[in-house]
């Protein structure tokens, strides 16, 4: 059952947490299985996996949920799947093995919760200290940042957000769904995490230049885009998505030219001052709100979208002016979708030079720049010392000679 089936608001909040529960002690989890399960899951047990994580979730680590509820509901949701239901006996003792040994479950080490190969790569690309950040940014999640149109006082304290750097605030705790926030009807902000918002910052030129937006759908970066005074071309490929975009920038009254198309093969009729390129990537940078891509990534995800991300940084520089610029970015902590990209398309595209970014220009997120003068962010990064660390993001800025 999808949450959008599940009529009562409390049931929906409820299923949410089980859900994000059992994602983020995915890790965990699996360990548990190992002890309880000695030959492992059935093979095709239908939905006995997914409600067995689900119940393990409540009993271990939301026991203020009713442990006996969990076993009972466990069992009779497997009754009424027909490759499951004669799984019942297991389900039950499994269950009753984990509430008993639940106290040790709790607290099991913090190391099982990340990928061991994303563990080991993170600490040798970010630093041990860095990688704990990271386990308990998985289990906090991320909180909810803004971008807002108008930062005055009284729209920040309408919210009751803080801020950030330059226009985002965040939003610690939340207690209704984000359409019953102060300003949303009005479009005076739209959500997009801290990190997210820097990219497209940094385009530095002037208002009225004419600037592409190669990837632009759900559109957070289009609206800083045309908020910063650009004339906005925005582009994506998935019609779904431009949709949605088209109805975001509808909400905040911004106007932007909407392109449908391929990011690989776009000829544009004039090319353009500025091009950024939000490339889609393996996306390990979200894992705080989405931590199954921590398990469902593989190295080969990465090195397809390389090299597709290698085709639109191509194209990228074909759609600038000379003297244009580029900014490149993804929400990924990859340093093959990141710096290895950067010094690809400067070895491969002719005319291209880094033009690097300088630490003035990204106030209350020194940590974040490096010597290169890309920017690297990363969950263990609090934006202008605020407590909730921030998306995965690199960015690199270029330019066409
Ligand atoms: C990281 S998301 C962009 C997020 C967006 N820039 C924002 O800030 O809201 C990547 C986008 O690339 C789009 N995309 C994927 N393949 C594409 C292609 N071949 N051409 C154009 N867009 C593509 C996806 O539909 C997706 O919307």
């Amino acid at each position: 059952m999808s949450e959008a089936e599940i009529a009562d608001g409390r049931d929906r909040a409820l299923a949410n947490k089980l859900a994000t529960t059992a994602l983020r002690r995915h890790g965990q989890i699996d360990f548990i299985l190992s002890e309880l399960l000695e030959r492992g899951i059935p093979k095709k047990s239908g939905t006995f996996e997914a409600v067995l994580r689900l119940s393990i979730a409540q009993l271990v680590y939301l026991p203020d949920l009713g442990a006996h509820s969990a076993v009972h509901l466990a069992v009779e949701a497997i009754k009424r799947d027909r490759k499951a239901g004669h799984l019942t006996g297991l389900m039950n003792a499994a269950l009753r093995r984990a509430q008993s040994h639940a106290a040790r479950y709790w607290s099991l080490p913090e190391s099982l919760l990340l990928p061991a190969d994303a563990s080991r790569r993170w600490s040798s690309t970010y630093g041990e200290s860095a990688v704990t950040r990271f386990t308990e940014a998985l289990i906090a999640g991320a909180p909810l940042d803004l971008t807002l149109k108008d930062p005055t006082p009284e729209r920040i304290e309408a919210l009751g957000a803080t801020p950030l750097i330059a226009d985002s605030v965040r939003l610690a705790e939340r207690d209704r769904p984000v359409e019953a926030l102060s300003g949303y009807a009005e479009g005076e902000w739209w959500v997009q995490d801290a990190a997210s918002a820097v990219p497209a910052r940094l385009m530095g030129l002037k208002p009225g230049a004419h600037v592409l937006d190669l990837c632009a759908a759900p559109g957070g970066k289009t609206a800083q885009l045309v908020k910063a005074g650009y004339r906005v071309t925005a582009l994506d490929a998935d019609p779904a998505r431009v949709r949605r975009l088209q109805a975001n920038l509808d909400r905040l009254d911004y106007k932007a030219e909407i392109v449908t198309a391929d990011a690989g093969t776009y000829s544009p009729p004039a090319l353009f001052e500025g091009v950024l390129l939000d490339a889609p990537c393996s996306a390990t940078g979200t894992f705080r709100r989405h931590p199954e891509v921590l398990w469902h990534r593989t190295a080969r995800d990465v090195a397809g979208r390389a090299n597709l991300q290698r085709g639109f940084l191509t194209n990228a520089f074909r759609c600038l002016k000379p003297g244009g610029t580029l900014v490149y970015c993804v929400c990924s902590l990859e340093p093959e979708e990141g710096e290895a990209q950067v010094a690809w398309a400067l070895d491969t595209l002719s005319g291209l030079e880094l033009a690097p970014i300088g630490v003035e220009e990204i106030l209350g997120l020194e940590a974040g720049i490096t010597p290169e003068g890309f920017v690297r962010l990363h969950p263990g990064i609090d934006p202008a010392g605020v407590a909730g660390g921030m998306d995965g993001f690199f960015v690199a800025r270029l330019r066409r000679r």
